[in-house]
């Protein structure tokens, strides 16, 4: 996609963190321009800040240089065209299922859509995570992976430009995680939403992206390289386990990851 349209744009961001005397730089000199509908994932060791720059994204952080520009607007506060979904479900446990969703979808829409249209409009995204069912379940009465599925909705209920995903298959069994990752290509496949997402998962990550912008390690982490991953759409997991396209863009990931960029634990 190197002829894309600047949709969003990472512009010279770097990050200080300073506590007391000490001022770590996590990120430096971070560049990068997604275009409408792209999913980019950002891969990294642990560390290095890909949260840190996801949070900057969100303007849930400040960039300390540099900055996020939304459809030529700047970034400087959350805001729903920017919804994220966390590893650890996020769900306000006293609420229902249809109640998390409904508090979002009542705070974006309270003045272009009408009680029963907003109703209507929460069912409709829950249905496409296939939640519809469980609409009146409490946090604690559901699995990890539907929690997961109920913050999605509730996500792509604010219509949001952009979608954060913040390693949100991380906690979940590996059937479970491979099932949800389906359901998020179909849905991404289906409204062309943009997506940034973190991961440590290598196939993760190769299986659902458009792009693959891969982190060094920190202290002054900064994007090393990125790949592009030219696998047609619809991706079907088992067919491209044999894939050499699929294998390529793998051995070029753990390449990065492995021998370019090994992990050192921080002492
Ligand atoms: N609010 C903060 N104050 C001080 N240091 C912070 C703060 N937030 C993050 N850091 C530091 O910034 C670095 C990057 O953290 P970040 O969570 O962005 O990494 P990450 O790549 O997402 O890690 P992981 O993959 O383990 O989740 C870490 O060294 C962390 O300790």
């Amino acid at each position: 996609m190197t002829n894309a349209k600047p949709f969003l744009s990472i512009e010279g961001v770097a990050k200080r963190f300073t506590r007391g005397a000490a001022t770590t730089e996590v990120l430096t000199g971070v560049n990068l321009v997604v275009a409408k509908g792209e999913y980019v994932s950002i891969i990294g060791h642990s560390g290095c800040g890909k949260s840190t720059l996801l949070n900057i994204v969100a303007g849930l952080t400040d960039a300390s240089v540099g900055g996020v520009l939304l459809e030529d607007r700047q970034v400087n506060e959350p805001g729903p065209d920017r919804a994220v979904v966390f590893q650890n479900h996020s769900l306000l446990p006293w609420l229902t299922v249809y109640e998390n969703v409904a508090l979002a979808v009542d705070k974006v829409f309270a003045r272009t859509m009408k009680a029963p249209q907003r109703r209507e409009w929460v069912m409709k995204n829950l249905e496409l995570v296939h939640m519809g069912h469980a609409k009146d379940k409490r946090p604690s009465e559901i699995s990890g992976g539907m929690k997961q599925r109920v913050g999605i909705a509730r996500a792509l209920a604010m219509e949001p430009k952009v979608l954060l995903l913040d390693e949100p298959f991380g906690a979940l069994d590996a059937l479970t995680r491979a099932h949800l990752q389906d359901q998020v290509m179909q849905i991404q496949a289906n409204l062309g939403t943009t997506v940034m997402m973190i991961t440590h998962d290598v196939d993760e990550a190769v299986l659902l992206s458009d792009r693959i912008v891969m982190l060094t390690n920190g202290p002054s982490a900064t994007i090393g390289e990125i790949l592009d991953v030219p696998l047609a759409r619809p991706r079907d997991r088992i067919k491209l386990a044999t894939d050499p396209t699929y294998l390529r863009c793998r051995q070029a990931v753990l390449k990065f990851l492995y021998e370019r960029n090994r992990f050192v634990e921080a002492a």
